[in-house]
């Protein structure tokens, strides 16, 4: 497999070795002691996610406040534009992103360490999106970054994307390290 490192720290595509032939392909899309020697992933995964989601749709700017999960996100069928951003603010990287076309053509997937904030827009008419998490999920503990916040500036593929209730209302990259440092 190739691994390619981004301006993230922690940050990596993966690209898993694919067997083509006249069947269809195959490929491993996790092994523990490689992805851990290759791609750097320390942490174990504890839970498995599987979303579908139709064109135009954009779920994110995610992240949960003290579980942090370490995500490996990959796409089974169709296109999405996944983007993680760095949101410490004691970071060199702070408020930049990374973006990446994840797709059932590319096999591509983004490894996002914890402590980023994780979203994608879909591309293709629908996108089954699966990804492993390295804890669980807390619903109290959840907690998000505006899409479309300018201090990060994502060049989304879409104007006005599909948006669950809890996504039209996160706060920008500034009110949410107030937020988090408890001084808003
Ligand atoms: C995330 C999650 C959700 N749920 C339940 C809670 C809701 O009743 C329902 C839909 O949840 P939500 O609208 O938060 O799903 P997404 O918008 O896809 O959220 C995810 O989207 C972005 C891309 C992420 O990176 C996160 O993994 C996650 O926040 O599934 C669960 O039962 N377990 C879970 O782990």
């Amino acid at each position: 497999m190739n691994v390619i490192q981004t301006r993230l720290p922690g940050v990596v595509i993966i690209e898993p070795r694919v067997f083509g032939d006249h069947r269809g392909f195959f490929l491993e899309s996790f092994s523990a002691e490689r992805y851990k020697q290759d791609a750097g992933i320390e942490l174990d995964f504890v839970q498995d996610n599987h979303s579908r989601s139709v064109k135009g749709v954009l779920r994110g700017l995610h992240f949960q406040k003290n579980h942090p999960q370490g995500k490996l996100v990959s796409v089974s069928r169709g296109a999405v534009l996944d983007v993680a951003v760095d949101i410490n603010p004691e970071s060199a990287t702070f408020g930049e992103h990374v973006a990446v076309e994840l797709s059932d053509d590319n096999h591509r997937q983004l490894y996002i360490p914890p402590g980023y904030a994780h979203g994608f827009c879909v591309l293709s008419d629908t996108v089954d999106f699966s990804y492993k998490c390295t804890d669980y999920y807390y619903p109290e503990d959840e907690a998000g970054l505006a899409w479309n916040c300018p201090e990060v500036g994502i060049e989304w593929p879409v104007e006005t994307p599909a948006l669950s209730e809890k996504d039209q209302h996160y706060p920008g990259l500034s009110e949410l390290v107030n937020q988090l440092k408890g001084t808003s």
